[in-house]
């Protein structure tokens, strides 16, 4: 099975190579800024995307949370409402952050259901991926044989 990455398009390779990639952050509601979500990490009742939290990513996931993960079983939660991503073998379930992401949730949206580790560092290397997602880790993705 092919395995799933998010890639940089080669607009955006260009973009980035002409040095003039103009920054794109959108508008965040009010209280989902980083620093808001750094907190609820640390208070995890209440980091909210829908009805999604990270305490219930956190209960949903307690019997798993370093589980193994198919890629078969990666590529059915690729949507905003149900996300899971790949960062260095690690699997996160990243729905509770969409209303926090700055890049907006259509650029988070790319990395529902595939590895983002390349993206990740293409967007925006100096982000430190563990800390701010550390509670969201529910496993690791099992390599095709
Ligand atoms: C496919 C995956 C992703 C894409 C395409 C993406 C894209 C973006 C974009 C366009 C921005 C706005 C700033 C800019 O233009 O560079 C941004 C900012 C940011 N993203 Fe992402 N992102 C992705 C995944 C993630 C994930 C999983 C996290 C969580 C750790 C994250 C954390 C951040 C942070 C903290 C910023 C602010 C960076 C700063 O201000 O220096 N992103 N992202």
């Amino acid at each position: 099975m092919e395995y799933p990455e998010v890639i940089p398009t080669e607009f955006e390779i260009e973009e980035k190579a002409s040095g003039k990639r103009q920054k794109q952050k959108v508008p965040l509601q009010h209280g989902h800024s980083q620093l808001d979500w750094m907190r609820l990490q640390k208070q995890p009742a209440v980091a909210t995307a829908g009805t999604t939290t990270t305490a219930s990513v956190a209960t949903k996931h307690k019997f798993r949370s370093n589980a193994p993960i198919t890629i078969e079983e990666l590529k059915q939660h690729s949507t905003p409402e149900d996300a899971w991503t790949v960062y260095k073998g690690r699997v996160y379930d990243i729905t509770p952050y969409f209303t926090y992401h700055p890049g907006g949730d259509a650029q988070l949206a790319r990395a529902a259901g595939k590895d983002c580790t390349r993206m990740f560092e293409f967007r925006h290397g100096w982000v430190n991926f563990e800390a701010m997602m550390e509670k969201l880790c529910i496993g690791y993705i099992e390599q095709p044989k």
